[in-house]
This record gives C-alpha cells, structure tokens and sequence, in this order.
C-alpha cells in the first residue's frame, strides 16, 4: 500500500465517530436518532435487540449504535419525565463510566421529554447525577432535548462532533 493510500485510508477513518447510545427502556433512543437523521418519527415500536445505524453527520459520518437490549440497564439517555428512575440512572452511569474502554469517551446526557409538562430541568437533572463530581478529565455535556420537537437535539449533537473532532488530528 502507498504512503497516500495509508494517509488516506487514516483521513477518512477520523472522519468516522462511533456513538454508542444507552439509556432506559422507553427514553427515545429510537426516536432521536430518527429525528437527527431527518426521517419520519410518527411510528415508533420498541426496539427488540439493538440497532445500528450510520448517520451522514456535518461531514462526519457518524455511527449511531443503539445497543438497547444488552446495555438496557445502563442509562445515559434521561427521561426527564421518569422521577422516580433517575436513582438508577445515576448508579448504572456510575459503573458504565468505569469501563476502561470508555475512558477518553466524551460524554453527551440528553435529558430528553422536555416538552413534557414536569419534566425534570437539564441543570436538575445535573444534580441528580452529580456530573459537577465527576473526575476532571471526563468531557461531558447535558443538553435537554425533545426528540418530539428536534428542540436541543442539533445543540447536542454539535456538542459532541465538535469535541471529539477537537481531540483528534485531521489530515486536510
Ligand atoms: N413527549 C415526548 N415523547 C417522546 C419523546 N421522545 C420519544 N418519545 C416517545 O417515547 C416513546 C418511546 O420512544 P422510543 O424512541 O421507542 O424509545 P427507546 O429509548 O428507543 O425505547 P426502547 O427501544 O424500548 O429501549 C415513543 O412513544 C416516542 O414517541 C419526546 O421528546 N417527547
Ligand atoms: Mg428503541
């Protein structure tokens, strides 16, 4: 293989971001990734195993997995409507940040339902989770959202893209 081939094939390997998406049963993992991606929302069912699927993203092709089914316990997706979850929540947040694997990963909270009357705020949301103690060196963002709407969802999102292209080198 040539030297342009390899730089290459390394440009358009950074051009890829691997997402992976966890969250309650029921919190819109599904219906987010519809709406980012601009199809229709209208009918939406539980998804039965996982789901991966790849996103044409601000030039960034970006692979949205939602693994539902094996990480269904392990919630980073926030129904801010759902009070009385959001205990576990912070405990399955807790053990899924100690994975080694997701040591450098940059860490976006979408307190999602926000057009739902009641729903808890991002910033309380925040407190609930403690991320204000989390170690220093994690890169984390809660964005309240509506997958509903679209609300807040291009804010996250852009969050995210933007710091993990910040942290690697982009051939140009
Ligand atoms: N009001 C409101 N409803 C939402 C929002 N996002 C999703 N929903 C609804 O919540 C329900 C669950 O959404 P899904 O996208 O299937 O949630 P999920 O996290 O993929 O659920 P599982 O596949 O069962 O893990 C659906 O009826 C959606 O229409 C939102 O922002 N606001
Ligand atoms: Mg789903």
């Amino acid at each position: 293989m040539g030297l342009l081939s390899i730089i290459r094939k390394i440009k358009r390997k950074e051009k890829e971001m691997r997402i992976l998406m966890v969250g309650l049963d029921n919190s819109g993992k599904t219906t987010i990734v519809l709406k980012i991606n601009g199809e229709d929302t209208s009918v939406i069912s539980p998804t039965l195993s996982f789901n991966i699927k790849t996103i044409t993203y601000q030039n960034l092709k970006t692979s949205a997995k939602c693994m539902e089914m094996i990480f269904n316990f392990v919630r980073r997706v926030v129904d801010s409507s759902d009070l009385r979850r959001l205990d576990d929540c912070k405990m399955e947040l807790d053990n899924l940040l100690k994975e080694e694997r997701l040591s450098g990963a940059s860490l976006l909270i979408l307190a999602n339902k926000q057009d739902i009357k009641g729903a808890l705020t991002p910033e309380e949301i925040a407190k609930v989770l403690k991320l204000e103690a989390m170690d220093k060196t994690r890169h984390w963002q809660i964005v309240g959202c509506s997958a509903n709407t679209g609300e807040g969802l291009l804010e996250g999102f852009d969050w995210l893209v933007q710091d993990v292209a910040s942290r690697i080198y982009v051939l140009d």
